[in-house]
């Protein structure tokens, strides 16, 4: 049974799913300090917060169990991603669910600090009828700047186009094309900082977009721009925009987010009439925080099940038509893995994966990470598909990845060569139609073996009698064997048997079969 603990206020809606899932129990906590949730952690195997709850590599190191950190939301800045990655704990997120939510938020803003809206409210309820006070401005005709056309940017841009607003957008990955596509002109920072009538941003807070908006650019700007920022806080210097509001040049800001959450009493935009602000409410909405509690329950199911997941923050994205051509690769990926690391005795130094076939056109990365996995797996605790690259760096293993045109007898093939210091062994295997995973080579012998069970791998030298002797060996011990594959260089020369027997050959026997005279070497294989 799978324990999963749900932080944060998370929709209940959302994450019905784990409640109805018979393999696993749900337990909802809000407001737990950190050394509260470390003292707890060690009995959860997934943990699912919003933005509020810190996920520090204290918590981490304390979570034995842990498997997956969800997300519900976009952002993953209060979750200690190295540390996680190091532990081989996934963190996921749900990146679409309320993209739409925070995209009407911006424009709720955008209308509010052109309108004054807030500020109108609290002069009316306040009993004061002021009709001199509040002229705003029109949407139309404005021009919009935009940082980040992601999803939320791009959403943004869309309904500016509806208003009869002209978009400029900044954004390393918008090309041309696309951004002709959505009618919004390329510019960079400084082309819209001195051009927008509304600047938005919805970048995430990086190293680049720390303060991409600070003293240099409000300088630049025409007097009476209006800031919105809906994304996070520091991407806006908030000293500079105050000084900029004081100077006139800005005429209004809005805020859904600060640099520190909560903002101290002090915060010059609290008292600020120029500066309407709401308390991180991007995603606050009945859709959208079901949207992304359902999401992240979704992945959540399927990394506690070991299933294939997507949405992984701590691992490379990986796209749908990639992920359709490698999933069918990755349980023999892994299996290849695990049969090679248990073939060779002392510290790997390198693996070297080569493909040939139908995979050499796709980006292999993700199924390497499988058969790391499996090579890695014999000699480390705790190593999965997030940390086997990781781990493998951190203990010098060189990892080798070749890819050649030309199989002569497979459509595909996924070799795996293992280096120690005193050995190198191979295992290639395949997908056939039809048949499903086989391992069809182990060194320099051809093989035809489903990979699944416990196999017996033997060396030996090709002698008269020695399959007899293996057979009644195995026989009186009870130990069946249910097929056997049988490889050599040449008669007399050294030579393997591969055997699947229906149960684990006990350690006894294989120390019997390995006095065998014309044995060398006899090993039970857990695959
Ligand atoms: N206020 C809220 O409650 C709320 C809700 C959801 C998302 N967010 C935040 O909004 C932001 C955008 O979310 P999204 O879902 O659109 O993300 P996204 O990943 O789809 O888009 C972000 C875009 O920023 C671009 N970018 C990165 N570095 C840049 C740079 N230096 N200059 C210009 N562009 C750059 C990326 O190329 C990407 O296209 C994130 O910071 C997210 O955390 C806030
Ligand atoms: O959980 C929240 O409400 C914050 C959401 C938002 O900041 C995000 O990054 O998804």
């Amino acid at each position: 049974m799978y324990k999963v603990l749900v932080m944060d206020g998370i929709s209940d809606l959302g994450i019905q799913l784990l409640n109805d899932a018979a393999d696993v129990t749900v337990e909802k906590k809000i407001g737990l300090s950190e050394d509260e949730l470390i003292a707890i952690i060690a009995d959860y195997d997934a943990l699912l917060v919003r933005s509020q709850t810190k996920v520090t590599e204290k918590i981490m190191t304390a979570a034995s169990k842990l498997k997956v950190v969800g997300r519900a939301g976009v952002g993953v800045d209060n979750i200690d991603l190295e540390a996680a990655t190091k532990r081989g704990i996934v963190v996921i997120n749900a990146p679409d669910g309320n993209t739409i939510a925070t995209c009407e938020l911006t424009f709720a803003m955008m209308m509010s600090v052109a309108r004054s809206i807030p500020q109108a409210y609290k002069k009316t309820v306040g009993g004061e009828w002021d009709r001199k006070t509040f002229v705003g401005v029109e949407l139309r005709n404005k021009t919009l700047g935009i940082l980040g056309m992601g999803r939320i940017g791009s959403e943004v841009a869309k309904r500016a186009k509806v208003f009869g607003m002209n978009v400029i957008g900044y954004d390393p990955f918008l090309t041309e094309d696309r951004a002709e596509k959505i009618g919004v002109k390329l510019g960079t920072v400084n082309e819209i900082a001195a051009q927008a009538d509304f600047i938005t941003v919805h970048t995430p807070l990086t190293n680049e977009t720390r303060h991409i908006i600070a003293r240099p650019q409000f300088e630049l700007m025409k007097k009476g721009v209006r800031i919105i920022n809906c994304a996070r806080g520091g991407i806006i210097d908030e000293m500079a925009l105050v000084e900029a509001i004081e100077s006139g040049i800005v005429a209004g800001a809005a805020f859904d987010v600060f640099e520190e959450e909560p903002p101290r009493a002090e915060h010059p935009f609290l008292n600020n009439p120029k500066i309407i602000v709401t308390p991180h409410l991007g995603a606050s909405t009945v859709e959208a925080q079901e949207n992304v509690a359902i999401d992240v329950s979704e992945e959540v199911l399927h990394i506690l099940r070991d299933e294939p997941f997507k949405n992984a923050v701590n691992m490379p994205p990986v796209p749908a038509v990639v992920m359709n051509k490698l999933q069918p690769y990755f349980n023999l990926g892994e299996k290849l893995g695990q049969f090679i690391g248990q073939t060779t005795e002392g510290a790997v130094q390198e693996i070297i994966i080569s493909y040939s076939g139908d995979l050499v056109d796709v980006d292999v990365n993700p199924l390497n990470r499988y058969i790391v996995k499996g090579v890695l797996a014999n000699q480390l605790e705790g190593v999965n598909i997030v940390n086997a690259m990781h781990l493998a760096k951190t203990r010098d293993v060189n990892v080798v990845i070749q890819k050649s045109t030309t199989s002569k007898t497979f459509t595909n093939l996924v070799s795996v060569t293992l280096k120690t210091k005193n050995e190198e062994r191979l295992v290639a295997g395949t997908l056939l139609a039809g048949y499903g995973e086989r391992i069809v080579q182990i060194d320099q012998y051809p093989v035809d073996i489903a990979p699944h069970g416990n196999l017996l791998l033997i060396s030996h030298n090709d002698k008269p009698g020695i399959i007899g002797k293996v057979g009644t060996l195995l026989g009186s011990n009870d130990v069946n064997i249910a097929t056997m594959q049988v490889g050599r260089k040449g008669v007399g020369g050294s030579a393997i048997m591969v055997l699947t027997t229906d149960k684990s050959t006990p350690k006894e026997v294989l120390q019997q079969l390995v006095e065998l005279p014309e044995l060398i070497n006899a090993k039970e294989l857990s695959i």
